[in-house]
């Protein structure tokens, strides 16, 4: 079904004014791996998936999708590719239901194809109670859930997550990752961005290591993991934040004068 690769980048640069947002990575991502983008807060990572999502013009630099390129040939790429953005907008005023039935038509599924999957999604992410409700009225979990259903719906080769957990309860959680762990023995690729590292770790068997616009590690979780005793422990060798005493600083907090 793909390339050996699902995402090939090369040199790729953004800057925000100033801000160098990602410093010329490059990366080569498996295809049919659950793959963990992981780094700090500002690390570059929402920048690098919108950019090799099509989301985001690069400064410099290419991105290939399932060997096809994400700026020259952007409908091949966006035709295999599903996208849960950060930030996730979705069109308020219609219902789950509507929003599937709208996805899939804008994707060129024939209708009965489009009611086919959107019932057994809704049911397999516990939506389908839901399903009339307007997504104004969705809690922040079902926003997620729809919105992974909308970005599943046309079977894309791989899906690109930012996030895809905050916010969302354990139990949705543990049905989101059910779906995905589905897809992903399917031959499918997964590509999503996260903080929670027990996370990466219990999902995940490829894993890329983001800090400061650049990639620090790749590779499998062993590789990435190496001597030390977790991924947590891993990554904040990698960023340069072991040993760090939190709120050393803050000696006015909890004691002294009020
Ligand atoms: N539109 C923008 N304008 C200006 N600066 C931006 C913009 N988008 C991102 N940045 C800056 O680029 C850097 C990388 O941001 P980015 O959102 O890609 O990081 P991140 O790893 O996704 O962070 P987080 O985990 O907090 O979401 C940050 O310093 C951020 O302030």
């Amino acid at each position: 079904m793909v390339s050996n690769s699902a995402v090939r980048v090369q040199g790729l640069w953004k800057r925000f004014g100033q801000q160098v947002a990602v410093a010329g990575i490059d990366l080569e991502l498996p295809a049919g791996k659950f793959i963990g983008l992981v780094g700090p807060n500002g690390a570059g990572k929402t920048t690098t998936l919108s950019m090799v999502t099509g989301l985001l013009r690069p400064d410099q630099g290419t991105v290939e999708v399932v060997g096809h390129d994400v700026w020259r040939d952007p409908v091949a790429v966006k035709a295999r590719i599903g996208v849960l953005p950060e930030g996730l907008r979705l069109f308020e005023r219609l219902s789950g239901r509507e929003l599937l039935s709208y996805s899939g038509r804008l994707r060129g599924l024939p209708g009965a194809e489009v009611d086919r999957r959107a019932t057994q999604l809704l049911d397999v992410l516990d939506l389908s109670g839901a399903q009339h409700k307007l997504v104004v009225d969705y809690s922040t979990g079902m926003r997620k859930k729809i919105g992974l259903a909308c970005a599943l719906l046309h079977n894309p080769e791989v899906l690109f997550l930012d996030e895809p957990f905050e916010g969302v309860d354990p139990v949705s959680a543990q049905t989101i990752r059910g779906v995905l762990e589905r897809y992903t023995a399917s031959g499918a690729t997964v590509v999503f961005s996260s903080h929670v590292m027990e996370l990466v770790e219990s999902l995940c068997d490829w894993v890329a290591v983001m800090a400061a616009g650049r990639i620090r590690a790749h590779g499998t979780l062993a590789e990435v993991r190496g001597q030390a005793p977790s991924l947590q422990r891993a990554f904040l060798e990698l960023v340069g934040a072991q040993g760090r005493e939190a709120g050393s600083d803050l000696d006015w907090l909890g004691g002294g004068t009020r």
